[in-house]
């Protein structure tokens, strides 16, 4: 009798608490794949209008982009809150580098993108159907990760590119997306190639998306995120034997803003800031 008690309270509970956790998981799962589905649909309605007014594959595409993509905040009740934007306004190329959290990142970086800048992307998103084609067409430079040696010599490129056609590029120097709620080491092709390109570099830090996204607690709601563009770094009398110092210093001055707009209190790290 008593088993049978203990049976039937431990399913009271259980059950609700398991049909909660389903729910939200499956909630989750909808809002991300609605997001991915936005995407391929936006993308296929801008393709075409990019085409028409461009003709190929220009950065002046990315004004077009950035219009369509701005529109999905709506949608999933984002919020952004932008500091510093009047430290955008630099004349010339420059690069731009932001700390990397989820696919979501997009409407972050469309909402404040400068014209004339392109992004670094790993080389898979090319092949994302009309997404790809869309970051085709916005001139995205892909990047294979697992041939640094071909990533560093298309980064020499660039850098070559960015004085020639006047560009800005974004590069995300955590290599990949991290919702740690902490910043991952940086990689240093960013760093090397704003001192290639002999030009100055933007950090641009967004909060910790911790509090309503988190893809391990399957949790995905509206949100405010805060946005810092910093003012910029000169890399006059920066030489090739400082990279690691230059990345250094970007890095905590990165994470001390990131832990400031995520409302959280600063812990220094002993580790490096750069990658091995
Ligand atoms: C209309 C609606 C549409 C809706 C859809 C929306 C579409 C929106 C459209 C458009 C938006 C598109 C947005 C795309 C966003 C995508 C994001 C991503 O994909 S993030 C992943 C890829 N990004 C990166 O990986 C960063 C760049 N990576 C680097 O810069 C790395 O440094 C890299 C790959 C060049 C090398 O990586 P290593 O893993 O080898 O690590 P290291 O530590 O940096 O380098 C090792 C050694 O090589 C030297 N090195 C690095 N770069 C060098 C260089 N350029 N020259 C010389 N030496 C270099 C370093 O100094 C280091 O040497 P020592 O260890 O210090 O001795
Ligand atoms: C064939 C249909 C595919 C539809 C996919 C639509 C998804 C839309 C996503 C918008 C662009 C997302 C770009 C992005 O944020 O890529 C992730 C990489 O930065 C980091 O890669 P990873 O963490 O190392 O895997």
């Amino acid at each position: 009798m008593d088993l049978w008690w203990v049976f039937l309270y431990t399913m009271v509970i259980f059950v609700p608490f398991l049909l909660i956790q389903i729910s939200s998981t499956f909630k989750f799962h909808f809002k991300i794949i609605s997001y991915c589905i936005l995407c391929v649909t936006l993308s296929t309605l801008a393709a075409p209008v990019c085409l028409l007014k461009n003709g190929g594959r220009t950065v002046d595409n990315m004004r077009i982009i950035r219009a369509f993509v701005r529109t999905m905040k709506y949608v999933f009740g984002l919020r952004y809150e932008v500091k510093g934007l009047e430290n955008f306004r630099i004349d010339g190329p420059c690069v731009i580098v932001s700390n990397h959290q989820s696919v979501l990142d997009m409407m972050g970086l469309m909402e404040i993108l400068p014209d004339r800048c392109v992004q670094i992307a790993k080389r898979e998103l090319m092949f994302a159907g009309s997404v790809g084609l869309i970051t085709y067409l916005g001139g995205v430079i892909y990047i294979n990760r697992k041939q640094t040696r071909d990533a560093k010599s298309i980064m020499a490129g660039v850098a070559r590119a960015m004085t020639d056609d006047n560009l800005k590029v974004w590069v995300y120097p955590e290599g990949t997306r991290n919702n740690s709620g902490d910043l991952l080491p940086f990689k240093k092709g960013a760093f090397h190639l704003a001192l290639q390109a002999k030009v100055p570099i933007i950090p641009v830090v967004y909060s910790s998306y911790t509090s309503f996204y988190d893809r391990k607690k399957s949790l995905f709601s509206g949100g405010i995120i805060k946005v810092e563009i910093l003012p910029k770094i000169d890399i006059s009398g920066v030489k090739e034997a400082d990279i690691a110092d230059l990345t250094d210093r970007c890095f905590h001055e990165m994470r001390r803003v990131f832990f400031r707009l995520s409302g959280k209190p600063y812990t220094p790290i002993k580790q490096n800031a750069s990658s091995k």
